[in-house]
């Protein structure tokens, strides 16, 4: 296994140091290390002028596989990890077939280790086929290779009330979290976009916020009478937050129960005013919403109301997204682009500093996964899961050098801060001078 010695970077933008990697894990941090034990023979990167991040870790991306690799494989959804600055990504559950047994978590598991671009955490369904009718065996998935511990029906909602609140109970027992898309299907029947004055203009059917709203709150109650642990996925009102925010403080008074919640970068940065395009590049779920829900969003991903940044990479192909607006499908791009979403978002807006995207793209999404080696701070001993980022250069994306498979990133064109240079998985690149390895 090759030793490599990263030269002059700057962990989380304090002081420059030198990080030895050897056998998998962070050997030496310190100023100088060239003639230090261990350096001898190591392949020098020089980092200078580059941020040196935990390993990023994804809550939430669509790979695809098994059913749809025409959008997106394991390898190449993996492929896109790696080079937005990724080691670990849990995989939702919504393939065909739905990754709701033992059999097809496991299957998508072992995908993971063979393309060995990032660790990939499958996410078991909760309800068999996603249908919302009967739990799936979470169970078996917990106790099977892929030791699955974040259980969700995400593209769907588990609306029976009911229902969830027997996912609750049941994860208890070997410590897993229901992560819930928050959607009350009766209220968003045929919904193309947030409702507002703006959908009325538009002719497109509304997405009302009290949609979200409602489901986040019951399954707080919910996850606050049985003891359990709630995540909300792609939170994305302003009202949502102030839900969460009014629930994390009587999680903090009670003790023994738990809600974390995420939002996605494009919900950081996009509002609704880009449907009137009528480019189904905007349609995602849950909806663009308003500037004034992105700026909640922004306050509370800085006040630690929102726990993660999560991408909720959706991959579509193009017959999928190039129709009409009501016709095409939910969804867009995320992973390579997230880190850079974020810096323009977050950092350069002095809402929070790296140490903060570090807690909120690392350290918290493997705790909530309970992801023993991922998300541990860059210190001697820590496995090496690092990312070199450099904040200081711009970039124009360009939809053709995706390492996905589709091509339906809203950000097509668009200039954004910072770019990955490299991606360190376990000691090993994955990704050097930004080209995959
Ligand atoms: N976010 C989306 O718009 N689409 C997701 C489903 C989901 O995350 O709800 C998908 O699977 O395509
Ligand atoms: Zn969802
Ligand atoms: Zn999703």
């Amino acid at each position: 296994m090759t030793t490599y010695l990263l030269r002059n970077a700057s962990i989380l933008g304090g002081e420059t140091t030198d990080l030895l990697l050897a056998d998998g894990v962070v050997a030496a941090v310190g100023p100088d290390l060239t003639a230090g034990p261990g350096a001898d023979g190591a392949t020098v990167v020089d980092a200078t002028g580059l941020l040196a991040l935990p390993g990023l870790v994804d809550l939430h991306t669509h790979l695809r596989e098994p059913g749809r690799e025409d959008a997106e494989t394991v390898d190449t959804g993996t492929r896109a990890a790696a080079m937005g600055g990724f080691t670990a990504v849990h995989a939702m559950a919504n393939t065909e077939p739905v990754a709701d047994t033992a059999g097809v978590v496991e299957q998508v598991w072992r995908l993971g280790r063979e393309a060995g671009h990032c660790d990939v955490f499958p996410v078991g369904a909760v309800t068999v086929g996603l249908a919302g009718e009967r739990l799936a065996e979470l169970g078996a998935m917990a106790d099977s290779a892929a030791r699955v511990r974040v259980f969700s029906d995400d593209g769907r909602c588990v609306s029976d009330a009911v229902l969830m609140r027997r996912a609750l109970e049941y994860v208890k027992a070997f410590d897993g979290v229901v992560a819930q898309h928050a959607q009350e299907p009766r209220l968003t029947e045929g919904a193309q976009m947030n409702e507002g004055e703006l959908s009325g203009r538009l002719g497109l059917t509304g997405w009302p916020a009290v949609a979200e709203e409602a489901i986040i709150a019951r399954d707080c109650l919910l996850a606050a009478h049985v003891g359990s642990r709630l995540h909300v996925c792609h939170v994305s009102t302003a009202g949502s937050v102030q839900i969460v925010r009014e629930a994390k403080a009587r999680a903090a008074r009670e003790g023994g129960w738990e809600v974390t919640a995420e939002v996605c970068p494009h919900h950081l940065l996009l509002t609704d005013e880009l449907a009137a395009t009528y480019d189904p590049i905007y349609k995602v779920n849950p909806p663009l919403r308003t500037a004034a829900d992105v700026e909640a969003l922004r306050a509370g991903l800085a006040d630690g109301t929102i726990d993660v940044v999560a991408t909720d990479h959706a991959p579509h192909p193009h017959e999928d997204k190039d129709c009409e607006w009501a016709a095409a499908a939910f969804g867009m791009l995320g992973l390579e682009t997230a880190l850079s979403i974020v810096q323009e978002t977050m950092v350069d807006t002095g809402l929070l500093d790296w140490a903060g995207v570090a807690e909120r793209m690392s350290a918290a999404p493997a705790r909530i996964g309970r992801l023993a080696e991922h998300g541990q701070p860059l210190t001697v001993g820590a496995p090496a899961n690092v990312v070199l980022y450099d904040p200081a250069v711009r970039r124009v994306v360009d939809p053709a050098t995706s390492a996905s498979l589709s091509r339906n990133t809203p950000y097509r064109g668009m200039e954004l801060p910072g770019r990955v240079v490299a991606t360190f998985l376990r000691g090993t690149p994955t990704v050097l001078d930004g080209t995959l390895v």
